[in-house]
């Protein structure tokens, strides 16, 4: 639905985005996760036909938006980081309006009536967009990105500054939504697209670090299939059972956790999963296994991991050339 090719933009001298590549097949709910600056509005603001890019190309349904940009952005509701409104018009005014210069074709009052309800605004239908809180005019930017039913919808932070219980309503509103339309859904708050989305990209200073399930991340990342086991019985013997089995690399012992209970680092050799086999050595020599559980990083891990290497990276390159500059 949706293919970003070598997309690069600079700013000047300042490269925004660097080269990135990435497509989201429909009906998919994808995060695009990266810490301030890291190129996220960038990018939304790129596929969304709102900026061009220094180079690359990207394309929504089939069409190039440089080429038939119209047709793109008809295929796209989207709702940047700060919803566009009019703070002197009421809702009622502000969604006929959008509806008029989208030029949505859908029977007018039956389409506004479903959109109200659907992101709760029907309450404050009557009242002028100033006087909202913060969380209605969030959700009345929804229902803007809504008009007209698109097949993607763009979500730049959409719960930035809202409170918790406002979170968790924009959240399963994003989950609902996601059963039926392609989502780009950008954040920096990691449980937000941990709760709402099956694929994750993160973004680093303008670089694409990472692209996967959050499960397969966590997997990839961690420090090669370690398991960690806590077995009942005597330190040197458990080790020695543990050793024998195959595909067994390493056994490590992180000490007694529990009176007579210790905990053991286990490595497979080439990822293999030795779970099995590991229960059956302990259970033939009578050694308890309390507990036994993949030593995955969790996604924060992940993401602290990627953005912090990629960061120190480009910190001791820029310290380098900034060096030579000087000499
Ligand atoms: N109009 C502009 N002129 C110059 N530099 C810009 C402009 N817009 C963005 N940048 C720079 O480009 C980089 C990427 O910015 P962008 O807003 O895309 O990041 P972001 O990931 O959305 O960050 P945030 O979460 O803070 O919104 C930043 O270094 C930013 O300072």
């Amino acid at each position: 639905m949706i293919e970003v090719k070598n997309l690069s933009k600079r700013y000047g001298p300042n490269v925004a985005l660097n080269n990135i590549s990435f497509s989201v097949e429909e009906g998919t709910v994808v995060g695009f996760l990266g810490p301030n600056g890291a190129g996220k509005s960038t990018t939304m603001n790129i596929i969304t036909g709102y900026l061009s890019a220094s180079s690359g190309s990207v394309t929504v349904g089939g069409y190039n938006t440089l080429d038939n940009p119209n047709e793109v952005k008809k295929l796209i509701g989207y709702m940047p980081e700060i919803p566009p409104l009019y703070p002197d018009m009421t809702v009622k005014e502000y969604l006929n309006f959008m509806y008029d210069l989208k030029k949505v074709t859908l029977p007018r009052e039956k389409h506004l009536k479903e959109i109200c309800a659907l992101v709760k605004i029907t309450d404050v239908y009557p009242r002028l967009i100033n006087n909202l809180s913060k969380g209605y005019k969030q959700r009345v930017g929804f229902a803007q990105a809504l008009l007209g039913n698109p097949p993607v919808l763009i979500l730049d932070e959409p719960t930035v500054g809202l409170d918790p219980k406002q979170i968790i309503e924009i959240r399963n509103l994003i989950h609902n939504l996601g059963k039926k339309h392609t989502i780009i859904l950008s954040s920096h708050i990691l449980p937000e697209i941990q709760a709402v989305c099956e694929r994750i990209i993160i973004v680093n200073k303008g670089n694409l670090v990472a692209d996967g399930t959050p499960d397969s991340l966590s997997q990839n990342l961690s420090a090669d299939h370690k398991l960690i086991l806590r077995v009942e019985g005597n330190e040197t013997e458990v080790k020695n059972a543990l050793k024998a089995v195959k595909f067994v690399e390493t056994v490590q012992s992180c000490g007694e956790k529990e009176p007579g209970v210790f905990e053991y680092e286990v490595e497979a050799r080439d990822g293999r999963d030795v779970r099995r086999e590991l229960f059956r050595a302990a259970a033939s020599k009578n050694f308890p296994i309390l507990s036994m559980t993949n030593a995955g990083l969790s996604l924060e891990d992940v993401f602290l991991r990627l953005t912090s290497a990629a960061y120190l990276q480009d910190t001791v390159s820029e310290t380098i050339t900034e060096g030579e500059e000087e000499e």
